[in-house]
């Protein structure tokens, strides 16, 4: 699904509202009714509803959503935060309609108009949507401030007032902070960035049959995956398969005290569906893998601690390994940053032809010795968190900057990026970026980027192309997450719990 900027959305409207043809007030009235279909699904008909308003067509959204919601009977208010002289017409169009219903509407014009808000009302936050242009002030400052301190549960419409849809807020902006987000349509930027989280709460997107065409037109480099597009990307079996079909992966994991790394992107990769495994060790490490991962094959390094080199024979009788007789090769869970282990990369690297996945610390490793960079196959999958990515890169200032310089990144080194957190971000070496849609806190936790790693392994050595490896790996590997905090709650889940729960139908 395409994530559009605020001047396409405008366009988008009115290319709806030229072609399907529908009268905006009409489309104004489709958008308070899908809005109330999701209210009265989420909250009975006995809460105390105060629905805030501004001027524009966001107010006017308000105010039909106010008509509807009286038509269900819902104990409503409605206040308008009169901060300008004008009104938009459609606000007005559904102030008249609301003004024959509704004995009293509410104006707020200075502090003392604001109503107390108790802990077992909801809110309506319709004020500002995307025709958002500069930062609250006065009145409307004062209402979300109001808003923001009220115990209520607050619900806003198509965006929290004050909040940018598609570029960055000053810190020092008034916005409102909601449970919930229904916007229409489409999602947008705002609604992925992490230093958004307190002004987005739990969001959700309302189709309100915007102009198809219009959407597979519009050009953008920005996509938010959707279950079906997940789905698609996922390749069928052959009843007459075998495991020579579904490639072969060399995972290089673990050190001492972290083969607990290797182990779990060794299960993950077994799990998401690879043919053949070789996971090398250090030799501390080999016993522990061949019990807890026996379907993996071990080649253990000729150190006893840290990994040194694909090792050629030596007397202990340890075999050797050929890079290219992989599929798919992944580096990093738990390795460490030894010198031998950088002297090991340095050597690999420039002998590999095909895409490999890098995490962890062989992103480290790359940070302080960026000249690697030049020797990663291009279409590699790099899998930094924020921080690696911040060693790879630059300090930067707000989460555009960081879209900025991930897709820069990604372009420069002719590689695919996945920045990992809430909504993770993955960038195409062509300069696009995919938001992933699953996910939830309960990921949060050690060993759960070594499992993403092991999954993408497996997705490449089956001979999946990069993009569609990263955008279809990083959905399952959240999807598990989502599954495992549907059964047991997300604190407490552990890695070994989303290999678990990892399923590709
Ligand atoms: N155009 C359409 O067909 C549809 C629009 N919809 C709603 O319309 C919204 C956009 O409406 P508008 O474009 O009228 O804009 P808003 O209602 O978001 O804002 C109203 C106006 O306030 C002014 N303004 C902006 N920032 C301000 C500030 N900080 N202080 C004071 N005034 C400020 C601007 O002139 C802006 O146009 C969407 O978010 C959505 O809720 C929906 O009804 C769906 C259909
Ligand atoms: N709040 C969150 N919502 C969704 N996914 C998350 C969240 N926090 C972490 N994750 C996911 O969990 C994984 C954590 O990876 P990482 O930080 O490398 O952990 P580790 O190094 O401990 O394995 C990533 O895939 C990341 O996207
Ligand atoms: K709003």
């Amino acid at each position: 699904m395409k994530i559009l900027n605020v001047d396409q959305i405008r366009s988008l409207d009115q290319s709806t509202i030229q072609h399907e043809p529908i009268a905006p007030i009409n489309l104004m009235e489709r958008a308070a009714h899908t809005f109330v279909e999701w209210f009265v699904d989420h909250f009975p008909d006995t809460i105390h509803t105060k629905i805030f308003c501004g001027l524009g067509n966001n107010g006017g959204d308000g105010m039909a959503i106010a008509r509807l919601l009286l038509e269900h009977q819902y104990p409503i208010e409605v206040y308008v935060v009169r901060y300008a002289p004008r009104e938009s017409d459609d606000f007005m169009h559904n102030h008249r309609r609301l003004k024959l219903l509704l004995d009293s509407i509410h104006y707020i014009e200075s502090t003392a108009d604001i109503p107390a808000i108790r802990h077992n009302e909801v809110v309506i936050d319709a004020i500002f949507g995307s025709g958002l242009s500069r930062p609250t002030e006065g009145i409307v400052k004062d209402t979300i401030q109001a808003i923001n301190r009220a115990p209520a549960t607050v619900v806003s419409v198509d965006i929290a007032s004050g909040l940018y849809t598609d570029q960055p807020n000053e810190p020092t902006d008034v916005i409102i902070e909601p449970d919930y987000t229904l916007t229409f349509q489409l999602p947008k930027l705002a609604l992925v960035l992490p230093k958004n989280g307190p002004y987005v709460g739990n969001w959700h997107i309302l189709d309100i049959r915007l102009h198809k065409r219009f959407i597979d037109q519009a050009p953008t480099s920005y996509y938010f995956t959707q279950p079906s597009e997940a789905r698609l990307l996922l390749r069928k079996r052959n009843r007459f398969s075998n495991k020579g079909t579904f490639g072969h992966a060399l995972l290089l994991a673990g050190s001492y005290g972290k083969i607990g790394a290797a182990v779990l992107s060794a299960k993950a990769c077994l799990r998401a569906g690879v043919g053949l495994l070789t996971v090398q060790v250090p030799q501390c490490g080999y016993t522990i893998l061949q019990t807890v991962v026996p379907e993996a094959m071990c080649s253990p390094d000729r150190h006893q601690n840290i990994l040194t080199g694909i090792a050629p024979s030596d007397q202990a009788g340890h075999e050797s390994l050929d890079p290219s007789d992989f599929s798919a090769i992944g580096i990093g869970p738990g390795i460490g940053k030894a010198p031998e282990t950088l002297a090991m990369l340095k050597g690999l690297l420039p002998s590999l032809k095909k895409p490999i996945v890098v995490d962890a610390d062989a992103l480290n490793l790359l940070a302080e010795n960026r000249e690697l960079l030049n020797h990663i196959p291009p279409s590699s999958i790099l899998t930094p968190h924020p921080k690696e990515f911040e060693r790879l890169t630059k300090k930067w200032s707000n989460d555009y900057q960081k879209l900025d310089l991930l897709r820069e990144f990604a372009k420069k080194n002719k590689i695919v990026v996945v920045l990992k957190g809430a909504f993770s971000a993955i960038a195409t070496p062509d300069g696009d970026i995919h938001f992933n849609s699953t996910g939830n806190p309960g990921l949060s936790t050690g060993g759960t980027g070594d499992v993403l790693t092991g999954v993408l392994t497996a997705l490449l050595a089956q001979g999946y192309d990069p993009v569609e490896a990263a955008v279809l790996g990083v959905y399952a590997h959240g999807l598990a997450g989502d599954q495992v905090a549907s059964q047991r709650g997300s604190i407490g889940m552990t890695a070994s719990d989303v290999i678990d729960a990892l399923r590709w139908e």
